[in-house]
Formats: C-alpha cells, structure tokens, sequence
C-alpha cells in the first residue's frame, strides 16, 4: 500500500501518553500514513522519505474524534418540542415516541440516507469514529431492522431496545421488559456490540434499576458489553448500577451525589458526558470537574438525537466542556479523543501513534486551543 509523509504539522496532539488528559504534543511535526495505518509519527526534521507528500502549512492535527454516543438512526422532526422546551416545558423522554412512530414508518433507504448525510456532517467537523444506538423501533423487526443498517456504518453498534417503554405496551411495562430481554435480544445481539439501557426513575417512560438490571444482565450473558444511559434527569441508581456490573461507559451523569462520583472514581467504568444535552434541554451541567477530580475516566460525545441535542458537532461540545464545565481545553480534547476510545474500549482509535487507525482532525488554526477559543467556527475536519 502506498505511504504519505504529511508534514506541515505545526502542532501534533498525540494523546500517547498513559496519564490522562495529557496530549502528548509534538511541534514542528510529521505523520506517514499508509491509507488505514500510521507507520510513523516524530519530529518533521527526522522523518522518512514516502511515496507522497502533503504540506498542510503549519496546522494542527489531532486524533479524529470518536463520537461514543450516538442516536443516529432515526426519522422525523421535533423541532416544536425543543422551542416548547425553550418557553419552559420540561423534558421527560415523552417525545422518543414520535421519533419511533417516524423511524418506523421509514424505508430501508430512507434511514440509511439519514444516517449518510449525519455522518458527512460529523466527518466534515473532524469525526473519524462514531458509536450508533437503536432505540427509536422498540419492536423486535424495527429494533433489528435499524441495528441491521446502524452496522452497515460502524461496528460500535448499541442495542437500545429499553430506550422507553412503547405507546402500545404501556399496560404491561414487565412484559415489555420481558421482550426486550427475550425475543427482542435475541434478535438483535447479532448485530450489535453493546446494550444500553436508559435507567431512569424520573420519568414515567424509561426505566427502574431493577429493570435495568435485568435487561444488562440478559446483554451481559448474550456477550454483549455493557453501556448504560444514567441519572440524566434526576439522581437515581443508574451510575452505581453501571459501575457494580462493570459497564464500559455511564453516559449523561448530570445528577451525581458525591457517592455516584466516588463509585466511578474507584472504577473502570468510564463516565460520558454529554453538555449538548444540557445546553438543548437548559438542565445544569454535568459535574465534569468534580469526576476528573476525583480520579474517573472522563469521555465526551455529541449524544446527537432527535430529542435532547440535535446536534452532531464535537467542537461545539468540547467548547461547552471548556466553558461550562470547567475542563482544561486539554482535558476536554483528551475527553473526546482518548476518552471517547476508553469507552469503547478501543486502543486503535483517539490517538496518533504507530500501529493505530489513520484516523486524523485537521484544524483550519495552529493549535488545538483554537476549538473552544472559536465556538461555532468550521475550523475542524477529517483529513
Ligand atoms: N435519554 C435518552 N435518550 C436520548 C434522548 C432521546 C430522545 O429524546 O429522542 C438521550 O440520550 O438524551
Ligand atoms: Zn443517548
């Protein structure tokens, strides 16, 4: 396969380095990429000749992002909901209905076309690797079917059939429960990594912790890995659940006690926050500053979804990470690179080192400082 000597690298963020929120930066840099590898990485003064060569004229490069949450596979519009929500009504996970009576009335085609122009979107903002959930078929064929086309895009597929109990079984939320860890399961473990569970007691749609227990447990035993979607809109077990089954990932985490903290903390669980929720439903920023603190495992994702944050831009998080969270603009990129990875449990991605993905961000700027300095600017793309 044939090499790229990339030069021109005025600052390289690395993210190889084994202590968390470092960036491992090399200035003056170059990379050799061979198409799906990176062969070597140093200073630019050493590198080794290649069959190609291209100067990017003293930008920046970064590891690309990896978007470890994602609800990418849905049809419709609730737009009315978010402005409702901005003159003050409350989120409840209500609305997933209405993107589930859309995503399943939508063909085949129609879902993939979504999910294309979702991701050219995310690719043109500096995204290389994304997670995808179900969750908006909650039926055996509709779960399936959007798992089935969600693999088509990316192998961190997420099994999400507890996402909310569905309009037509309302009158027996156990048996709901009962299908999602039986039939509903079984049809959809070959298709994904992962099963994720929106644990939350606060609303009337989503779930217990004895629910969600049961559901993990089934996924657990199926030999899927553990996600789960945790204290999102008010304090719950979702975190110490998470944690004493040994996820991978508890994403949201915006009500946490100091015990929720602490349980992270002394875990391999890596907690997710995702601020563009917070900033498109007006809830209070997840306590960011307080897991770092504390010694967790920080990631960030776009949580992009229909409902809570239609939006897919991992600058615009990392900027509300720097600003409203009160993340060093390092931890931050660190969160939605290396951390991102953690997640997912993945060495190969979200970070620039021999052996890895070539999987490279490319920012319009001299320093990745410029990403939460600029909010809003197109500054960042997948090279
Ligand atoms: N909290 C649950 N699921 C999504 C919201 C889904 C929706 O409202 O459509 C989230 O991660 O925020
Ligand atoms: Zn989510």
């Amino acid at each position: 396969m044939s090499t790229t000597l990339i030069t021109g690298i005025a600052e390289l963020v690395t993210c190889d380095d084994e202590r968390e929120g470092e960036l491992g930066i090399v200035h003056d840099a170059a990379v050799v990429v061979d198409g799906e590898q990176i062969r070597w990485v140093g200073a630019a003064a050493q590198a080794p000749d290649a069959d190609e060569r291209r100067d990017l004229g003293g930008r920046a490069v970064l590891p690309g992002f990896v978007d470890s949450h994602t609800h990418l596979v849905f049809a419709g519009d609730r737009s009315a909901e978010f402005t409702a929500r901005m003159t003050g009504e409350p989120y409840d996970g209500g609305g997933i209905a209405v993107s589930m009576a859309a995503t399943r009335g939508a063909s085949d085609e129609e879902l993939r076309s979504l999910i294309g122009a979702r991701l050219e979107q995310m690719r043109a903002q500096g995204t290389t690797s994304w997670e995808i959930k179900s969750g908006y078929g909650l039926n055996v064929e509709h779960e399936a079917r959007s798992l089935r086309i969600a693999k088509e895009f990316t192998d961190e597929t997420t099994f999400l059939g507890a996402h909310v109990v569905p309009p037509e079984a309302r009158e027996d939320r156990a048996a709901y429960v009962d299908l999602v860890a039986g039939e509903m399961l079984e049809a959809c473990a070959p298709h994904a990594k992962w099963i994720d569970v929106f644990c939350e007691p606060n609303s009337t749609y989503a779930f217990t912790g004895e629910e969600s227990r049961r559901v993990l447990e089934a996924g657990a035993a199926k030999g899927l890995g553990l996600r789960v979607h945790g204290n999102q809109l008010g304090p719950g077990p979702g975190v110490q659940l998470a944690v004493e089954l040994g996820a991978a990932s508890v994403d949201h985490c915006t009500f946490l006690s100091d015990d929720d903290v602490e349980a992270v903390a002394g875990s391999d669980t890596v907690a997710t926050v995702l601020p563009g929720v917070e900033f498109s439903t007006r809830m209070p920023y997840p306590r960011a500053r307080d897991l770092i603190d504390a010694g967790a495992t920080v990631a960030l994702a776009s949580d992009c979804n229909p409902g809570t944050c239609y939006s897919n831009s991992i600058p615009f998080v990392i900027a509300l990470a720097v600003r409203e969270m009160r993340l060093t603009p390092a931890e931050a990129v660190w969160a939605a690179t290396r951390g991102a990875a953690k997640s997912l449990q993945r060495s190969d991605i979200g970070v620039v080192r021999v052996g890895a993905r070539a999987d490279l961000a490319v920012l319009d700027a001299p320093s990745y400082l410029h990403l939460a300095y600029r909010p809003g600017v197109p500054i960042a793309s997948a090279l």
